[in-house]
């Protein structure tokens, strides 16, 4: 049986330092090398380390293009719309350009061409009957609470039933009320179709101090003059027929004219400044964002898009007001921008991270090839260098 060591704890501290110092000055470690001549092994490891050095050449510096650096734009839209539609109502006939069927006539970046509307001329404050449909209906006084307002009415209830055959609550609004019931169907200003947009956009990279336009060099007033953007023939030319942009975007001219819906134009600036200037051009796309009743459940509880625009103005030394309610296609002008140029800095942090992976792979099958080695010792030369 062994006998329990009785040595003093502070003899066996000294005896490992002893021991510690012994190792560091009389022994030397260096890293041994293995050579496996094993076809299998071989080609495996060789096939790691030529994914591993697909991975850094092909993704990080060829894909991902690790060697630069990257900056976005700043940007800015303009936008003018031109073209002229004649619509004949009831016999009244009326031009509109384009201060009459754009929302905000100021050139944003985000507007609304009216396509088709109901106007109600002629309204001015005063006591009328609400609009003769089921939520408004009513059979005695005690029904129109005075000073009610129905969720979506058009005034404050005065308390009084009024009509003859159809009665509805009275209520102190812009008279005579909205009658939207019925959308005009073909929309009223089908000829949008053949309006033009005119798209101004430029954009700086202040990484790099680069400024672009997308009157790109050899776009004159000449050709803006007389091109069309089309996507195959004319990609660069910075006018869009409203009916091109439309179908563009996947819609139905008819259908989105008559309701309203959304279209996202997005300008593309993705620019290697590796390269000429002049290769810095804009990419166009179009998006619906939202038109076609069809297209879901959530586009059916509200369909296309709309809102009320009103006009005053003074007669008999009254105010009054024409009211519209417009339906019309919203543009939304959105730019992407990225620019890449080579940088010292991204490109040695490439390199570094890529020899590190290097590094902890050919560390990975070490550890593979010594669990091999115990297996197949006599395949296994082993060889110290
Ligand atoms: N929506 C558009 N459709 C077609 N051409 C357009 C449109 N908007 C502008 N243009 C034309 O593009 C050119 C540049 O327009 P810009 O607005 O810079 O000049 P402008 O002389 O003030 O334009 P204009 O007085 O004709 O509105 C002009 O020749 C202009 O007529």
């Amino acid at each position: 049986m062994e006998r329990p060591s009785c040595l003093p704890r502070s003899s066996k501290m000294n005896s490992y330092i002893a021991n510690a110092l012994s190792d560091f000055f009389f022994k030397y470690e260096t890293p041994r090398q293995v050579l496996v001549r094993n076809r299998r092994v071989g080609v495996v490891c060789r096939l790691i380390q030529l994914g591993v050095l697909a991975y850094i050449i092909g993704w990080v510096f060829i894909y991902e293009k690790g060697y630069q650096s990257t900056d976005t734009a700043v940007s800015s839209v303009f936008t003018k719309m031109k073209g002229v539609a004649y619509t004949k109502v009831d016999g009244e006939e009326w031009v509109w350009d384009t201060v009459d069927y754009v929302f905000p006539e100021q050139g944003d970046s985000s507007f609304v061409v009216m396509t088709n509307y109901i106007i109600t001329k002629g309204q001015k404050m005063g006591k009328c009957p609400e609009l003769a449909e089921s939520r408004y209906l009513c059979n005695s006084d005690s029904d129109c609470e005075r000073g009610m307002v129905e969720r979506t009415g058009h005034g404050h209830m005065t308390g009084k039933c009024v009509g003859n055959t159809t009665k509805t609550c009275e209520v102190v609004a812009w008279c005579p009320v909205e009658d939207d019931r019925k959308i005009p169907d073909p929309a009223l200003l089908m000829s949008a179709e053949n309006y033009t947009l005119f798209i101004k956009n430029s954009v700086t990279f202040p990484a790099y101090g680069v400024k672009r336009s997308n009157l790109v060099e050899g776009i004159d007033n000449q050709y803006i003059k007389s091109c069309v953007y089309d996507p195959t023939t004319s990609p660069l030319c910075p006018i869009f027929r409203l009916g091109d942009l439309v179908q563009l975007s996947g819609f139905n001219f008819a259908t989105i004219a008559k309701m309203g819906g959304a279209i996202g134009i997005v300008i593309d600036w993705t620019c290697n400044l590796d390269y000429d200037q002049s290769e810095c051009k804009p990419i166009y796309t179009f998006h619906g964002l939202y038109g076609n009743p069809n297209e879901t459940d959530m586009a059916r509880a509200s369909v296309g898009y709309n809102f009320r625009y009103a006009k005053h103005y003074m007669e008999d030394k009254q105010e009054k007001r024409t009211l519209l309610k417009v339906f019309g296609i919203r543009f939304d002008i959105i730019v992407r921008s990225v620019a890449r140029k080579f940088d010292i800095i991204p490109t040695l942090t490439a390199i570094g991270s890529g020899v590190g992976i290097f590094g902890v792979v050919s560390l990975a099958i070490l550890h593979i090839l010594s669990d091999f080695s115990k297996h197949t010792e006599s395949q296994v030369a082993y060889c110290i260098s």
